[in-house]
């Protein structure tokens, strides 16, 4: 694996009632391609902050953010973030139509029923097959995440952002979803950033995790998760893994 991404002494300050308010404070670290790599930390840490600092949504105030050696000034289509809101696809278009929306930029170079052979494929992969039809409104808060998830990976993003995809998920949908999307990633041998504040979520998805700790936030530690996959919750390896993490965040 070789480092993709670069983020060095990255800082951002907001205004706060007139104060600034520092949030992340020098984080450095690497991502490498094909990784999966999760952020950690309490609310208000920066760990959303930081996403959408790579995703280019806001502009940092010192350090770099360099993707295969060009730095991270705006949004683009090789970073693609999937968000907790359950209300991110476009409610006037079906499941299949919202995930043709990013292949239909490509409308010249590839003909349409090839782009839904494409849709319905990453559909099937997010195991949403029989519900191209629905409208998002059809369909339970899990399904639409998947469908989010499709049309994300339909961008073909050099690396996917997730802000917490499965916050707002019950236990038993949130678990299974961790599990389809251990697949796609090792499927589709993508890149994955992905914010929790689960511990235990973290755990069952990661090489490597970092915690962060209060704001102002730098990283605390990268702990690097070799457990074999697939992961046993109930292992004791797992348990210990956990409590690593969570003795770093607590710290
Ligand atoms: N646009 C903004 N203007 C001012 N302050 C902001 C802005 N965005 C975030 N903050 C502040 O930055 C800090 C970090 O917020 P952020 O959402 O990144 O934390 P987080 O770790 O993702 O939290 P959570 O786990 O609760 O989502 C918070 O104190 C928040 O109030």
């Amino acid at each position: 694996m070789i480092s993709l991404l670069e983020i060095k002494d990255l800082s951002k300050f907001f205004i706060k009632d007139k104060e600034k308010v520092n949030v992340l404070n020098k984080v450095s670290f690497y991502v490498k391609k094909g990784e999966f790599l999760s952020v950690v930390g309490p609310s208000g840490c920066g760990k959303s902050t930081l996403l959408g600092l790579i995703a280019g949504f806001d502009k940092y105030d010192e350090g770099s953010i360099i993707l295969k050696g060009k730095k991270i000034l705006k949004p683009s289509s090789n970073r693609i973030m999937v968000f907790q809101d359950f209300n991110q696809l476009f409610p006037w278009k079906t499941i299949l139509q919202n995930v043709l929306f990013p292949l239909n930029i490509n409308k010249k170079q590839i003909a349409l029923n090839k782009r839904i052979q494409l849709a319905k494929n990453y559909l099937k992969m997010v195991k949403l097959e029989g519900y191209e039809d629905y409208y998002p409104h059809e369909v339970s808060g899990g399904m639409k995440q998947r469908a989010a998830i499709a049309r994300a990976l339909a961008i073909k993003p050099e690396v996917l952002l997730m802000d917490e995809p499965f916050g707002s998920l019950d236990v038993q949908t949130r678990i299974n979803l961790q599990s389809i999307l251990i697949e796609l990633w090792k499927e589709i041998e993508s890149t994955i950033i992905f914010v929790t504040h689960d511990i235990e979520e973290a755990v069952i998805l990661s090489d490597r995790i970092i915690a962060m700790g209060r704001s102002p936030s730098s990283i605390r530690d990268i702990i690097v998760n070799n457990l074999d996959r697939p992961r046993d919750r109930l292992s004791t390896e797992f348990i210990e893994k956990a409590k690593e993490i969570y003795d770093k965040v607590r710290e």
